[in-house]
């Protein structure tokens, strides 16, 4: 498959995920921020994760995926593939004290593709994300968020301390006031 600027989805997101890692490179120190958790969804967000990992693994830290709804196409089956000869766990499900064990929590569950309220399991997820007080970093758009207008009143979202963006911010995200990348780059607010 192949997206309208010419790049395979599997190039897009193998890009996705190199930039994702070099920003996290670059805000959180590999001593501070070792143990890494990556919260993946069961879309294309969640193959950013997927990526994310391998590369964040060459840098050093040491990565966690919890994956609950496995994606079944050939691309994802490749990525899970890959993981497991980068020795990088995968599960598809963890409590609450197991979540608190890392120093830093990617959020990889939905991108722009979600709608309405997060279903279970990734509900559950989002509160426990949101009840760890970790440092926490959404890829693309905070999940739960509304790709269109942001966070609604009473609406469930990953309460991220930073964002990076891909290709473009999404509307969204137009007065979002935390930390915000573009991919690689800083945007100022
Ligand atoms: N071309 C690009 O710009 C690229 C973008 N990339 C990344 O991919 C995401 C968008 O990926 P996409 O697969 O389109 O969708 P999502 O990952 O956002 O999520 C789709 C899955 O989420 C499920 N979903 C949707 N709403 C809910 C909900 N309320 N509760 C639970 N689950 C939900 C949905 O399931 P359905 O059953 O509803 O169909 C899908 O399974 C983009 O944001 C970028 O991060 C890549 O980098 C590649 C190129």
């Amino acid at each position: 498959m192949s997206d309208d600027v010419g790049y395979t989805t599997e190039q897009l997101m193998e890009l996705a995920g190199l930039s994702v890692s070099n920003v996290i490179f670059k805000e959180y120190n590999i001593k501070k921020f070792k143990k890494i958790l990556i919260c993946c969804g069961p879309g294309n967000n969640g193959g950013d994760g997927l990526v994310s990992a391998r590369h964040l693994k060459e840098f050093g830290y040491d990565i966690k995926i919890i994956y609950p709804k496995i994606n079944n196409k050939l691309l994802f089956t490749k990525l899970l593939k890959l993981l497991e000869h980068y020795q990088i766990p995968v599960v598809q499900s963890i409590t609450q004290e197991e979540l608190n064990q890392h120093d830093l929590i990617i959020d990889a569950i939905f991108g722009f593709s979600f709608k309405g309220e997060p279903r279970n399991p990734f509900d559950e997820l989002i509160r426990m994300i949101n009840k760890s007080n970790k440092a926490v970093i959404s890829i693309d758009v905070p999940s739960g968020y509304n790709i269109n207008i942001g966070d609604t009143t009473n609406s469930l979202y990953v309460d991220s301390e930073m964002n990076i963006s891909l290709m473009l911010p999404k509307e969204g995200l137009k007065n979002y006031k935390k930390k915000h990348y573009l991919g690689g780059r800083f945007l100022p607010t």
